[in-house]
């Protein structure tokens, strides 16, 4: 098993796992005592031409994910659509107990082997254990505040594959990559390291996250978004096989909400969402979920 990289683990912020809205932001603003967000999640399963979507929402405390997973709960969501929350570790058990089976649960982060004496970090043997399905991989803000790179998130979603953990592994370029014409250059590189480490793409979902819309509420347009999900799917045709191109699912990630949603799902390649302060609240997170269902999307 891979070493904690030394960065990480001299790191006081390697026993941090507190991810925050606006990644550029957030990292001139140092993260000392940054809380977990709630993460939902959902996406398309595109061989079965249905959709499923991922959703997040804001800072959770026993009573706010109380309310959420009651209003989950009592949601009406499309049978064709896999829905998956992210709450922070500390509420998964939370989350487990109370919320219908219907909807899956994942992590935002795992360590990257076999547990051990690894002091603050999550393993995903005890995912596992905890019946924690999924593991969000790769987002923008464990990249740029935490520090993680493209080799150590590769190796952390082959490993949480190896134990039957499904991964969301998230990719997508800053501002000035795109400003700088290297947006495509950026998502390549992120998903070559991913296939540098992962055989199996079955149980892997890729989010693709511009960080200039994180948080921001500047969502990329439908056209855009669709432009490098074509492009994710081509580089998967051309890098990994034309059957994993086809069939893997492509979410988008940025500023989803209620109102944009139906636009950007109308996209042929955009099969779900990962979507962040838009499912704080339920109804919304259930508009959005339901906005990806292949009925619609067909219609
Ligand atoms: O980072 C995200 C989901 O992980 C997206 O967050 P927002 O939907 O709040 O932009």
């Amino acid at each position: 098993m891979a070493a904690a990289p030394s960065y990480l683990a001299s790191s006081p912020l390697s026993r941090l796992a507190g991810p925050r809205r606006g990644a550029a932001a957030a990292a001139a603003r140092a993260p000392a005592a940054a809380p977990q967000q709630l993460r939902l999640g959902c996406y398309r399963r595109r061989a079965q031409r249905v959709v499923a979507m991922a959703g997040s929402g804001k800072n959770g405390t026993k009573d706010s994910i109380s309310k959420l997973v009651s209003e989950l709960n009592a949601a009406t969501l499309e049978s064709d659509v896999d829905v998956v929350v992210a709450p922070p570790f500390i509420y998964i058990d939370q989350v487990k107990n109370s919320l219908t089976n219907r909807i899956e649960v994942s992590a935002q982060n795992v360590w990257i082997g076999k547990g051990g004496a690894y002091t603050g970090e999550i393993s995903a043997e005890q995912l596992v254990d905890i019946g924690c399905q999924w593991v969000i991989l790769g987002h923008s803000e464990r990249r740029n505040i935490l520090g993680e790179d493209d080799e150590f998130i590769g190796k952390k979603a082959a490993y949480a594959l190896s134990q039957n953990v499904k991964v969301i592994a998230c990719i997508g370029e800053l501002l000035e990559e795109r400003e700088a014409g290297k947006t495509f250059d950026v998502c390549f590189k992120q998903l070559k390291a991913y296939a540098d480490s992962i055989s199996n793409w079955t149980d892997v979902v890729i989010a693709y996250e511009p960080v200039w819309a994180i948080g921001t509420g500047k969502v990329a347009t439908p056209e855009q978004a669709q432009e490098v999900h074509v492009a994710v799917r081509d580089w998967f045709k051309t890098n990994v096989s034309p059957d994993v191109a086809s069939s893997i699912r492509i979410i988008y990630g940025g500023s989803v909400n209620a109102g944009n949603c139906a636009e950007l799902a109308k996209k042929e390649d955009i099969d779900g969402f990962l979507v962040g302060g838009a499912s704080l609240k339920g109804p919304d997170f259930a508009t959005i979920v339901n906005s990806v269902t292949s009925k619609k999307v067909a219609a």
